[in-house]
């Protein structure tokens, strides 16, 4: 006769719908007890859509049945927003941004931010009124970025007014709050961070906001695509297959949520010696071309490591606005070029209904199942010349 460990076994292999982990490693499950051949199992969980739990029940039923019991169900979820999915509603919290374009990853420290920041000073220095919103409610290092770290935020009756640098607005969930302070979301907490970031910010009339999403497809992503319409949306990457694989599923979830993809950047693609400027292949170089072609999209950019777009990152001086002679900043300039050809032809007066997907709030319409894409071929560029200082050029 199967015991409580057993149970506990089986819920392990019950996945959260939408994600790859377990509802156990979530720490869903709340309770399990056993009398005589009846589980009786309470789940809290993060989501008001009835799809999920009824997939829940489902995957629960099949694998306890499967041991010999019968199941009892209860759920703890947190009332239903009052707040319609955009989508439904049709109503966009954020009206006098002109596009919105997120910036994703399939997965974290591919510099997703240190290209969100440097497109977006490169887009202002090419006349747009830009501003950054960082959503990256895990990690926000934008202020850092953007040299606006301990800036104090002004605060105009309920509202707050975005800070600026570099002629590019910003709002971070890290000027919010103190300094190294752990934030645990949650999804329902996700929603609403997102949200007050959209509507309880005082955005000026803007013609591009680029928001830096958290990594990977989750909540926020899905959140933000039922709030506002999304024009666009830009995949970050570095050239490595493990990567491409995550990318891909970043790639599925824009077209999953209807974003039209504005192109692939390819970050830590080769690597520049500061000291003779070679280009060299370290991580692979090229490998985003197969990508982009399978989804029918454009790579933005590529580009390499270079020590001066970190010290720019950590001190705060992003490298397009301090060293726009540079290889970097002229790719990322050509990069933002990109975006902004693109945006010219994404209609202003699309409403997020026409683009952003109709799923009910809450329900993810993302999926974390990559797409069976064959792999990039990795392009192998050699470099000539050599500088003696062991960059790896040869
Ligand atoms: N092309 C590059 N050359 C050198 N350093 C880089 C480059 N791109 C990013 N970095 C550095 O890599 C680190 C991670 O970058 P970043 O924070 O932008 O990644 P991320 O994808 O946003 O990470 P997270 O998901 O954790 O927020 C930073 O220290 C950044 O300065």
């Amino acid at each position: 006769m199967a015991n409580i460990e057993d149970i506990k076994k089986e819920l392990e292999k019950v996945k959260y719908p939408g994600f790859e982990k377990s509802i156990m490693d979530f720490g869903f499950v709340k309770d399990v007890q056993l009398e005589g051949n009846i589980a009786s199992i309470v789940l809290d969980i993060t989501s008001t859509a009835q799809e999920v739990e009824e997939q829940l029940r489902k995957d629960i039923h099949a694998c306890i049945n499967a041991i010999g019991l019968e199941v009892k169900l209860g759920f703890n979820k947190p009332q239903a927003p009052k707040q319609n999915s955009n989508s439904v509603s049709g109503k966009n919290i954020a009206p006098q941004i002109k596009k919105i374009v997120m910036v994703s990853s399939g997965k974290g420290g591919v510099g997703k931010s240190t290209t969100t920041v440097n497109l977006a000073v490169a887009a202002s220095m090419q006349g747009k009124k830009v501003g950054i919103l960082d959503a990256d409610i895990y990690g926000p290092n934008i202020p850092r970025m953007m040299g606006l770290q301990g800036k104090e935020v002004e605060v105009i009756g309920e509202k707050a007014r975005p800070l600026n640098a570099y002629g590019v607005d910003v709002m971070s969930m890290g000027v919010l709050m103190d300094e190294g302070q752990a934030v645990i979301w949650r999804g329902a907490m996700i929603m609403k961070a997102i949200q007050q970031l959209l509507r309880d910010i005082l955005w000026e009339e803007l013609d591009i906001l680029f928001i830096d999403m958290p990594p990977g497809t989750g909540d926020a992503q899905l959140t933000l695509a039922q709030s506002v319409p999304v024009a666009a949306g830009i995949n970050v990457t570095t050239p490595q297959h493990v990567a491409l694989d995550d990318s891909r599923r970043s790639l599925d979830m824009f077209q999953k949520l209807h974003i039209p993809v504005a192109g692939i950047v390819e970050n830590m693609s080769g690597f520049i010696c500061p000291s003779c400027e070679t280009e060299s292949d370290i991580f692979g170089m090229g490998t985003c071309e197969d990508l982009a072609d399978q989804y029918n999209t454009q790579v933005l950019g590529n580009l390499p490591i270079e020590p001066a777009i970190r010290e720019g990152g950590d001190g705060g001086k992003p490298i397009t606005y301090f060293n726009p002679e540079s290889i970097s900043a002229k790719r990322y300039m050509e990069a933002a070029s990109k975006v902004i050809a693109f945006l010219d032809n994404v209609d202003d007066d699309r409403t997020n209904a026409d683009i952003q997907p109709t799923t009910p709030p809450g329900v993810s319409a993302c999926s974390t199942t990559a797409a069976s894409a064959s792999s990039a071929q990795q392009t192998q560029q050699s470099s000539g010349g050599s500088c003696g200082t062991g960059c790896g050029c040869h």
